[in-house]
């Protein structure tokens, strides 16, 4: 039951208390009816009541660093541009999505600000959703494939001196170097991530140590043993003298789209706008590496014609060609001696479809990019509602 009183009843506490009620708030309205601690009731912190009266929703995106442009090129490939007026403007917004408001932040704090309400929904890699999301609930990953930074969350150790023969995880655990007194040394930005992997892993006498940036640098300088940190070409490893090893791959990651669930339950507007995005996404996705390809070629029928097409293996298309008559006016008469064909094949084997296309009589062929390709379902979306209870 919730009680209204009277003002001089309220008090505030500081953070710390409020983490003894468990709550993921940082300031709470506490108030007590007569005194006993028993009887207090939290009513809702004040950031999370500004948190639900705000009307317009609100999208984190990448404010600099690696994820920055790739981000807004994809959102501009899908018809979703973003316009800000200069590039240190923090706020901007995306006039096809009415009721959105873009922020700008770093992608860590993307994710801590759709966890305390402030940001809805975010584009950042999934290893940041991760680590800063410690598995909490509240964070839905709604599209897990954006198809840009990819990278891996590894585990890397020198290849020089005691590591020179240990190439896995399990050669690497069972070095007698390591004790209760001086344990393994990991230098990381993801202890959250690391920590719960070793302990998975049953390593028993493992310590991490917290750094961000250039960490390859540290086995060198003597200040720690490994370094857990994100690869992709591989480049920065090999060049500080250092290597993965079987079995140290901790996270595989790129580019996601993520939602606070309670503001897609809540917030107005919040899962019409999420819905939109993941439709033009998945459509766009789905597009890309694919062509159209448009022929004429002659024949008596449109059945006729598919025979043809479909004795090739590359002209099948998505779903099979579209075939259709192309009238034309002979000696005053409309005749159909030609159809025109319609297929979509991966840009990979566009050569190959080409000539298989004039080997069957095909002509004027023209090729042009998709921008989309809309199925009946979008099946991340059917995903999320059924992972919302709707
Ligand atoms: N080498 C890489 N190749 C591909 N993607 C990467 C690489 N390094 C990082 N990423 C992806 O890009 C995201 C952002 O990395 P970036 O280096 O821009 O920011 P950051 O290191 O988290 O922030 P900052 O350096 O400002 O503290 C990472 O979370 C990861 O998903
Ligand atoms: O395998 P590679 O292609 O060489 O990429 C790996 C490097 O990329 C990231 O650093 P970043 O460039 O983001 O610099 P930072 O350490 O300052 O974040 C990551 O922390 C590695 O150092
Ligand atoms: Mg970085």
């Amino acid at each position: 039951m919730t009680t209204f009183l009277e003002p001089s009843s309220f008090f505030q506490v500081r953070p710390s208390s409020v983490r003894a009620f468990s709550m993921p708030f940082r300031s709470y309205i506490v108030c007590c009816s007569n005194g006993n601690p028993s009887t207090v009731v939290l009513l809702g912190s004040s950031r999370d009541l500004e948190s639900r009266e705000r009307k317009v929703v609100r999208l984190g995106l990448p404010s600099k660093g690696r994820m920055a442009d790739e981000t807004l090129s994809l959102l501009k490939n899908c018809q979703l541009s973003v316009r800000q007026l200069n590039p240190r403007q923090y706020v901007a917004d995306i006039p096809q999505l009415s009721n959105l408001e873009v922020w700008f932040q770093r992608p860590k704090d993307i994710v801590c600000k759709i966890q305390s309400g402030d940001l809805d929904l975010g584009i950042v890699g999934f290893d940041t959703v991760c680590e800063c999301g410690q598995g909490n609930d509240d964070l839905i990953v709604v599209h897990e494939a954006l198809g840009f930074g990819a990278c891996r969350l590894s585990i890397a150790i020198p290849k020089y001196g005691i590591f020179e023969n240990v190439n896995s995880l399990g050669e690497l655990a069972k070095m007698p170097q390591w004790t209760k007194d001086r344990p393994l040394r990991i230098e990381t930005g993801f202890s959250y991530l690391g920590n719960k992997f070793f302990k998975e892993k049953g390593f028993e006498h493992v310590r991490f140590q917290r750094s961000e940036g250039a960490l390859e640098a540290y086995p060198a300088m003597g200040t720690t043993d490994a370094i857990l940190d994100l690869v992709s070409s591989g480049t920065t490893l090999r060049e500080n003298n250092l290597k993965e090893i079987d079995g140290g791959v901790v996270l595989e990651s790129q580019a996601v789209l993520v939602a606070s669930r309670r503001s897609l339950n809540m917030r107005k507007g919040a899962l019409e706008i999420t819905h939109e995005m993941l439709e033009r996404l998945e459509a766009h996705l789905r597009a890309l590496g694919v062509v159209t390809v448009v022929a004429n070629m002659r024949g008596n029928s449109a059945e006729e014609v598919a025979e043809r097409v479909l004795s090739q293996p590359s002209l099948s298309g998505l779903q099979g060609p579209t075939i259709s008559p192309v009238f034309r006016s002979r000696d005053g008469k409309v005749v159909v001696d030609f159809f025109a064909i319609v297929i979509c094949v991966p840009q990979k084997e566009l050569y190959k479809s080409v000539q298989q296309l004039r080997s069957i009589g095909g002509s004027g062929v023209l090729v042009s990019d998709l921008t989309y390709i809309f199925e009946e379902e979008t099946p991340r979306w059917r995903r999320l509602l059924s992972e919302l209870g709707l």
